[in-house]
């Protein structure tokens, strides 16, 4: 067999999925009521894939991905890693678990510990799971991973305190102390989101190194679809409104090829003159900007108060379903389901 062939023990392996939600909801208790801040999704996550997981602020993204890292559990629904349910695992698999995901949060600073070196930072990780066999060896370890952050030369590094880094450092760090226990997963949560756009960049070009060169699989949260094309556009994307998927598939066609009103609103909205985009532009205006509560949320699809295609009787009946509209690409539409994608406008580019 060549180098190139795979076995067919790797085939299966490639056909296991790393993380999955299966059906997946989470209800929070508030003043208002009960919130279903996540209701009932279905995602998975490839060994090596990227899944951007794209929606406004409050559709739930977190909430999603704090049940993916095992740091939230689900009201309903199963969490699978590598085919087994997390909430049924010993505690020893649950630990194995936990170190194989790793979570990039939005601010760094919140997440570094103030009063430690990063030195420090990098070491406790790497000593604490026995990764490596002393702290010489953890220090080589640390001094290697901030180098693959692009923080060099490392040395400079590792007797600063966090506070003494820029936003973009300090997001180095964190992804650098995220690789320290050899994740299969990382969840990068809107962690680019904080930072000016030329920095935001150069992390988001390290981001794209690690994801080729270390082929470990991505849950990347943007509430920017321009960003999910930059980082995800071999991957998929999965388009989220108010605790619901609304659309999903690779990201080439979500971007250049969206079929739900929402999408192509969130296109529309994206202010930058990418020629992709733009292509995709000007095809829908909402009928409210209005973000829905979701502590009293619209009946039957809850997108249907905002919806260019807003059919009375129907839209605010019953809830969509996810269903495939093109090979590879569903959306959640009574309307698109019926009908297939509207037709250009006139006026739009292209048409
Ligand atoms: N612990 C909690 N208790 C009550 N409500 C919560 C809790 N956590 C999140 N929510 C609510 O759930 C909804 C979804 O929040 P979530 O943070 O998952 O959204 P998001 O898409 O990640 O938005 P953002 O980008 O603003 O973080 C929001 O209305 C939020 O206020």
């Amino acid at each position: 067999m060549s180098a190139l062939e795979k076995s067919p023990e790797t085939e299966a392996a490639a056909a296991t999925p790393l993380m999955t939600l299966d059906g997946v909801s989470q209800v929070f208790d508030t003043k208002a009521g009960p919130i279903r801040a996540v209701d009932n999704i279905d995602l998975s996550v490839n060994p090596g894939e990227v899944l951007c997981l794209v929606g406004e602020s409050g559709s739930g993204k977190t909430t999603a991905a704090r049940m993916a890292a095992g740091l939230a559990r689900p009201t309903s629904g199963q969490v699978g890693f590598d085919g087994t349910d997390i909430w049924s695992m010993n505690r020893n698999d649950f630990g194995t678990f936990r170190r194989s995901v790793q979570y990039v949060h939005q601010d760094p600073y919140a997440s570094l510990n103030p009063t430690r070196t990063i030195l420090q930072t990098m070491i406790a990780p790497l000593l604490k799971h026995g990764v490596v066999k002393n702290k010489k060896a953890a220090v080589v370890r640390a001094t290697e991973l901030l180098t693959k952050v692009d923080l060099t030369p490392p040395e400079t590094y590792l007797s600063k305190f966090p506070h003494q880094l820029s936003g973009g450092q300090r997001q180095r760090v964190a992804v650098a102390r995220a690789l320290t226990l050899d994740p299969k997963l990382i969840i990068a949560d809107e962690s680019t989101s904080m930072l000016d756009v030329s920095i935001r960049i150069s992390v988001l070009a390290m981001l794209g190194r690690l994801r080729d060169d270390l082929g470990v699989g991505f849950l990347f949260i943007t509430h920017d679809l321009a960003i999910a094309k930059y980082f995800g556009w071999h991957g998929k994307t999965a388009v989220m409104y108010l605790g619901r998927i609304v659309e999903f598939g690779p990201t080439p066609k979500i971007i250049n090829a969206p079929t739900h009103p929402y999408t192509r609103a969130l296109i529309d909205a994206i202010p930058e003159p990418d020629p992709d985009l733009t292509k995709t532009k000007g095809r829908e205006s909402l009928r409210s900007l209005e973000i829905p509560s979701l502590a009293h949320l619209p009946s039957g699809c809850t997108f249907h108060p905002r919806c260019p295609l807003f059919e009375d009787g129907l839209c605010d009946g019953k809830v969509p379903e996810l269903m495939e509209i093109r090979p590879g690409q569903s959306a959640a539409c009574h309307v698109v389901a019926r009908d297939g994608v509207p037709e250009k406008r006139p006026d739009e580019p292209g048409a």
